[in-house]
């Protein structure tokens, strides 16, 4: 198992948000985590990234308990993540924005950047060719100098993924890549994570574009109310009189809202 949730709660004041939830994720998995507006996802995958510390439970990633480990020290140890609002830095150049996330991998400390050593110049065209191999990855090389603000939607987006790609990930949180898609970009990112799955990262995925989640995913859970309601693969799911509720509940929730 890559990673295994056992018994996560999370409560904020009176309200879990996540109650008693667990899975586990195979290596190589693509692994869909779905479920109504407010169901605990993000929360689940703060979790994860320790973001927010767990009320209870545990979360173990390669055989080794990650609580209470710091943000930084989860993305050494393999884990990254893309974020349901865009987070680049809009001014800097896609190429730039990609170096970043290289550099968090780099050796090079502070002096040495301002002294600019032989060896801290190695790194830098390091950096620079693993950023250019990792835009033509995501299909953005043509755009290395264009500046994250200038990109289309869908290329900001799979900029997020090259450069969450960067710090070589076992295992790669995507929080709603295909927000705001449309069906040409929903395809594009179709293929680009399954050729993330066959460069042997783990992907873990909330999605609520559910076509793609059931086209993609290998495996899926269901959250409502901060439970897991099913678990199962895309046919379970999708026939599941428990999930087909809780979606339809929803949908007249919001109808009568
Ligand atoms: N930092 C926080 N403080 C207080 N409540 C929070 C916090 N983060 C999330 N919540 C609450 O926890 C519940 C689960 O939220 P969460 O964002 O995890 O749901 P979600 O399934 O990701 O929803 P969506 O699909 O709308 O993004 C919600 O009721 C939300 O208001």
């Amino acid at each position: 198992m890559v990673l295994e949730v056992k018994k996560a709660c999370k409560n904020f004041g009176g309200l879990a948000a996540v109650s008693d939830v667990s899975f586990s994720i195979q290596k190589g998995e693509i692994f869909g985590l779905i479920g109504p507006n407010g169901a605990g996802k993000t929360t689940m995958f703060n979790l994860i990234t320790s973001m927010f510390p767990l009320s209870s439970g545990e979360v173990i990633f390669k055989e080794e308990n990650i609580n209470g480990l710091k943000p930084n020290k989860i993305t050494e140890k393999g884990i990254c993540r893309t974020f349901q609002n865009i987070r680049l830095f809009p001014l800097m150049t896609a190429e730039e924005n990609v170096m970043v996330g290289v550099h968090c991998r780099s050796k090079s400390g502070v002096l040495s950047s301002v002294f600019r050593t032989k060896s801290q110049r190695k790194e830098e065209e390091h950096i620079r060719s693993r950023a250019t191999e990792l835009l033509e990855f995501v299909g953005l090389k043509d755009f290395a100098e264009v500046s994250a603000e200038n990109l289309a939607y869908g290329q900001q987006r799979r900029l997020e993924i090259a450069r969450a790609m960067a710090s070589d990930p076992n295992l790669l949180l995507l929080d709603e890549p295909a927000a705001g898609m449309n069906e040409t970009e929903t395809d594009d990112l179709f293929q680009l994570i399954k050729k993330i799955q066959s460069r042997g990262v783990t992907v873990l995925l909330i999605e609520h574009d559910m076509p793609l989640v059931m086209k993609l995913c290998d495996r899926i859970a269901v959250l409502n109310f901060g439970k897991k309601i099913a678990e199962g693969t895309p046919t379970e799911i999708q026939n599941n009189p428990q999930v087909i509720e809780a979606y339809l509940g929803s949908e007249e929730e919001e109808e009568y809202a």
